[in-house]
Order: structure tokens, then C-alpha cells, then sequence
């Protein structure tokens, strides 16, 4: 079974298991919020900042010891990570279930959890040792009514192969996970259909939009919308992919089993 057996008791889902402990205290390390990004984090994490500012501190050293986070990512987690995650949260509708494909070590889910405590997150990822990671940072942070994690890939999260689900979600949120085609491949069949997946690209975006449109379409998903998130606030802003699911498409492997056995079934 691929679903983390620990992941159900640990971590419950919206309205499941009461809270963990008490939030974490942050000491200062790497993990400070450099003084020019101040205000910008004020704006993105409102009065969650302390929270956001433990899991900082999580990730640069736990994380980094761990094998999360780039010793050298330490020093820029509130830019890099952090704010650029952060910075998406105004594009999710309020209250919406939200499912992160390849969280890693809880980017952007888990960020988009702290800034916006209305949503319901869950955390898609397949690797032990990072989910792991993930649950204990939840109990720490006390998330646990808000976030759950799902041990798996997004294939499977999407069929309920792992032994729980299928999951589904009015956003799917990705960074840093794959190109667009395989990304929508992976992830449309997890939004709701109407939904959308929201994916953070970095500077390839204009270019895996011409590339990848043919077979997001081919896929159910609309014309993938370009969007510039944190402008005025974040230096670089976050660039993101937007495609919603205009249409259900089966996958061609169960459309070929199905004709398979419709074949058998009438000889
Ligand atoms: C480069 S890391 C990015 C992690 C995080 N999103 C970030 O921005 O730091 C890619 C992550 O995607 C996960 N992944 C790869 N294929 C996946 C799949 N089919 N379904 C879910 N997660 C997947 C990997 O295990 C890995 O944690």
C-alpha cells in the first residue's frame, strides 16, 4: 500500500484529528527574515507570519539536515521559497480544496495553507522520507485540521490505487514537478471539472505554453492563461500556468482496456 499507514493517524483531514502541539517557536538562524522582504511578508502572511516564520526555520534546519533543502537554499527561503509560493494564494478561490502534486518538502502547499488558513490542503507526494517530513512539520505547526498528507504519486491520488481516494480538489497546485504536458497528464484528473491547475513556472513558462497547448487540450484542460502573481510586492514575481479542466477525458490506457473488453465480451 502506497498511502503512508502513518499519514491517517498522524495527519488527519479537514474537520478529522484535533491539532498537534503548540506552534513552534522560531530561533534565529538562517531561517531570519531579511529586513527588505519585511513588508512584503507582512502583506502575504498577514497575522500568520510567525507561523510561517517556524516553518521557515523548520526547512533551513531540519529540512536542510534532513536533505529537503539545500544547505545553500537556507540563507534564501523567504525569497525563493517562501514569498514566491506565498504570493499564489490570491489566485485560489476562498475556501477551495486544494491538492499539491510533488510537495516535496511543503512547497507551495504547505505555504498556501499557512497564508490562507480557509483552505483545505492536501499534500501529494510519493517519497517516504519527504512525507515523513511533511507530517511532522504539520503536528508542529498545528495544521492538522487544514492539511493532510497523501503519500503517493498524482496517478494514483487521481485512480485511489494507493488505498485511499480518489482524491480531487478545486485547485491542484505543482512547482518544480515536470513539464506542462506531463504535468497536466498527472494532475487535470484531480481538479474537479471546472477546476483548475495551478502551476508555478519559472522563466520557461511563454515557452511550455506553445510547446504543451496542443496536449493540454488533447488532455480536457482550456487554453493554458499566463499570470504574474506579487508584482509590486516580490522581485521576481511568481510566474504561473493556469489551465482549467473544460472537459472529463478518459486515459487512453482505460479506454483500451474498456474496448478490449468489450470485445471479448461480445465473442
Ligand atoms: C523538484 S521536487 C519539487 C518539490 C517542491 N514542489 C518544490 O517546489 O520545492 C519534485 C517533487 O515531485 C515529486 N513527484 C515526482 N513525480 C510525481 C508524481 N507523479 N506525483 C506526485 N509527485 C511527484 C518528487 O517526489 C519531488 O518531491
Amino acid at each position: 500500500m502506497t498511502h503512508d499507514d502513518t499519514t491517517a493517524a498522524a495527519v488527519a483531514g479537514p474537520g478529522g484529528t484535533p491539532p498537534g502541539p503548540s506552534p513552534v517557536r522560531p530561533s534565529p538562524t538562517d531561517a531570519v527574515l531579511p529586513p527588505h522582504l519585511a513588508e512584503a511578508a507582512r502583506t502575504l502572511f498577514g497575522d500568520r507570519l510567525e507561523l510561517a516564520a517556524a516553518y521557515a526555520e523548520l526547512l533551513a534546519t531540519d529540512g536542510v539536515v534532513r536533505g529537503l533543502i539545500g544547505p545553500r537554499e537556507a540563507p534564501r527561503i523567504w525569497d525563493r521559497h517562501l514569498l514566491n509560493c506565498a504570493a499564489v494564494a490570491d489566485r485560489l478561490p476562498t475556501e477551495a480544496t486544494v491538492l499539491d502534486v510533488g510537495s516535496g518538502a511543503g512547497l507551495p502547499g504547505l505555504v498556501l495553507a499557512i497564508a490562507r488558513p480557509d483552505l483545505a490542503v492536501t499534500l501529494v507526494e510519493p517519497l517516504a522520507r519527504r512525507t515523513s517530513f511533511l507530517i511532522e512539520v504539520v503536528q508542529q505547526l498545528g495544521l492538522t485540521r487544514s492539511v493532510r498528507v497523501f503519500r503517493g504519486r498524482a496517478e494514483e491520488a487521481a485512480t485511489g490505487s494507493a488505498g485511499a481516494g480518489p482524491l480531487s480538489g478545486d485547485v491542484v497546485t505543482a512547482r518544480a514537478v515536470a513539464p506542462l504536458d506531463r504535468l497536466a497528464g498527472w494532475c487535470l484528473p484531480l481538479v474537479v471539472p471546472g477546476g483548475r491547475l495551478v502551476a508555478l513556472k519559472g522563466a520557461s513558462a511563454v515557452d511550455e505554453i506553445t510547446e504543451h497547448a496542443a496536449a493540454v487540450d488533447r488532455l480536457g484542460g482550456g487554453v493554458p492563461t499566463l499570470h504574474l502573481c506579487g508584482s509590486g510586492l516580490i522581485d521576481p514575481p511568481t510566474t504561473v500556468v493556469e489551465i482549467v479542466r473544460e472537459r472529463v477525458v478518459r486515459p487512453r490506457s482505460a479506454a483500451k482496456k474498456k474496448s478490449r473488453g468489450g470485445r471479448s465480451r461480445r465473442g
